[in-house]
């Protein structure tokens, strides 16, 4: 081919980064190798900032909690069949939380792979994506690059955000067209999460069943914080005065200390509430689908999603509101002119008695000085500080590193705090670190069970690599859920999670360049984040936890299968 044939020609791989480009996509997380190598070096000349991970699950989490974030689909970019399956385990995550996020990973050759004559990493990674996905797409010419990428951004953040595959050939990359026939084909995709208005009779509905009610109650769930109608959803709850209880990731869409959260007095809440307006958030397994001893059979249910299927999925549902937060928040507000809603004081007044019992119970809790520390010690003294840091993004996940850590560290701002949210899954700590830091440029602050650390604790190097603002407390007891090798049947027995004794987590980190601290009372945690926060330097904390004090798996406990049969 003559050098002036080639002057106006351009391939697959730099076709995907103008589409990318051409709709603001600005960060791509990933691990690189064949066939995907250079689609990212020509992603980062073109000014795209490329993240590169130690495993793809890390860089599939970072990509999803930036898409929980901005709204956007995060990008995790792989390669073939290994690859593509370890980020499938952050990309079925972001599905089934709802956050919008784009794996892209390269594949091997379609004729060989369809005839199964062992190809290089062989796979059918789009129909292996499909059951674990919104959408799964591959792209086999390169003039199909541009609508393929319009389809999987579309896919990815309208009605319920959640994960899309997109499956890129090695040909397709390598694939040659001409440049202008190639621009003609990309574009910016044109309003691709409209707003979904409810309808009015439903909005009526709703607000003369809240009118009516004696015990009303607010659940605000991440569905409610990803749609960023934070004034709206505070503006209903203040002028309805009714108390709200906010799942894990809901927390700091109004702050903690708010004087109508119920979150002090949740039992007392969810069994006395007698209509329950669950605002995108799911009856499930969270909120014990609904049944159970916190809840009576006598509740109504309103319930506000964008989509339409999770409408009576546990309980019936008294009032569908079907629409995007925003919109049908706006509507309540406005349908409160004519159908004034507001609880009863007694309810609210009833719930602060009960809240003023528990919080005094827990500030005992809190307030203990022990050696080895224990979770709530521990959790007091992170919580003491980060009061005056109220910017500050906390990850958190573990078991009882976990539940202690969302009854005890109080969020003040939206979406500030990121967690194993609906599946409960270990791994996402390092790479919600990092997406959140690259995504607000913000400090991180991540507070993680020791075991849950080791999932994702290679990316360490990946936060030194970057330079970014995250300070990791280990919470150090020596174990999955306890370290001392007593079972949850109380025989102290060695049972199978339990880790070496004394580790030093914080030394880790210093191979990186990194500050490490080991800390045993609550003064060297607060002396060691602060200096963290202060430095913005990467930072680790290995607290070290009473291995005796955790219980296997924290609060669900109850989900184990109980054996009857003696061992
Ligand atoms: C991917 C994955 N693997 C395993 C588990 C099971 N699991 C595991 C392994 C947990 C770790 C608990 O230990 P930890 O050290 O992180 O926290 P605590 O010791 O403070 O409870 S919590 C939990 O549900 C999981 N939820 N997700
Ligand atoms: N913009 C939005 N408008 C309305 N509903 C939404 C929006 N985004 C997500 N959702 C819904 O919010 C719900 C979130 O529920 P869930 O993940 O269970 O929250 P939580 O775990 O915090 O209770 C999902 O059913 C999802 O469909
Ligand atoms: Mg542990």
């Amino acid at each position: 081919m003559s050098t002036d044939q080639t002057q106006n020609l351009t391939d697959g791989m730099h076709i995907i980064v103008d589409a990318l480009k051409k709709n603001g996509i600005d960060t791509i997380y990933g691990v690189v190798g064949i066939p995907v190598t250079d689609m990212a070096r020509h992603a980062q000349a073109e000014g795209i900032r490329y993240i590169g991970f130690r495993h793809e699950q890390s860089a599939g989490n970072a990509a999803a909690i930036s898409g929980y974030l901005t709204q956007k689909p995060g990008i995790c970019l792989t390669v073939s069949a290994p690859g593509f399956l370890n980020g499938m385990v952050a990309l079925a995550n972001a599905t089934t939380n709802g956050f919008p996020m784009i794996q892209i990973s390269g594949s091997s050759d379609r004729a060989i792979i369809d005839l199964q004559q062992g190809d290089y990493e062989e796979l059918d990674q789009m129909n292996t994506a499909k059951p674990f996905v919104k959408a799964s797409y591959r792209v086999n010419k390169p003039e199909d690059l541009g609508i393929a990428l319009a389809r999987a951004i579309r896919a990815s953040i309208s009605g319920r955000p959640g994960g899309v595959y997109l499956d890129l050939t090695t040909e397709v990359l390598a694939a040659v067209m001409d440049k202008d026939e190639a621009d003609k084909t990309i574009f910016t995709v044109e309003d691709p999460a409209p707003r979904q208005l409810p309808a009015p009779e439903s909005v009526d509905k709703a607000l003369k069943l809240l009118a009516a009610a004696k015990r009303p109650l607010i659940i605000l769930g991440k569905g409610a914080a990803y749609a960023q109608a934070d004034e709206s959803i505070r503006q209903f709850i203040e002028t309805t005065g009714i108390p709200y209880l906010p799942m894990s990731m809901a927390k700091g869409l109004l702050p903690d200390d708010h004087p109508q959260s119920a979150a002090a007095a949740r039992s007392h809440a969810l069994s006395n509430a007698d209509v329950v307006v669950l605002m995108g958030a799911r009856l499930n397994w969270l909120l014990d689908h609904g049944k159970g001893k916190h809840w009576s059979t006598e509740t109504q249910f309103i319930q506000l999603d964008i989509e339409p299927t999770e409408i009576d999925s546990n309980r019936p549902i008294a009032a569908p509101i079907v629409g995007d937060i925003y919109s049908s928040i706006e509507a309540l507000l406005a349908g409160l002119k004519s159908t004034p809603v507001k609880s009863p004081n007694d309810w609210m007044a009833g719930i602060d008695d009960i809240k003023k019992v528990n919080s005094e119970k827990m500030a005992a809790k809190l307030n203990t000085d022990t050696s080895p520390l224990n979770y709530f010690n521990a959790l007091r003294a992170i919580r003491d500080v980060l009061v005056d840091h109220k910017d500050v993004y906390v990850v958190n996940e573990g078991a009882n590193t976990l539940d202690n850590g969302r009854n005890i560290i109080d969020m003040y701002k939206p979406r500030q705090r990121l967690d194993c949210g609906t599946w409960g899954v270990m791994g996402i700590g390092m790479g919600y670190a990092v997406g959140a830091a690259v995504t607000s440029g913000k400090p991180v602050v991540a507070i993680e069970g020791d075991s849950a650390f080791g999932f994702s604790g290679m990316e360490i190097e990946t936060i030194c690599r970057y330079k970014l603002p995250v300070t990791i407390l280990i919470f150090n007891n020596g174990g999955i859920y306890r370290g001392d090798g007593v079972n949850l049947h109380g025989d102290s027995d060695p049972c199978p999670t339990v880790f070496m004794k004394g580790a030093r987590y914080d030394k880790m980190i210093e191979a990186f360049g990194g500050i490490g601290y080991n800390a045993t009372t609550p003064d060297e945690i607060q002396q060691a984040l602060k200096a963290g926060l202060t430095s913005g330097q990467p930072t680790l904390i290995n607290v070290v936890i009473d291995p005796a004090v955790g219980t296997e798996s924290g609060h669900i406990g109850n989900l184990n299968p109980k054996s009857v049969v003696k061992n």
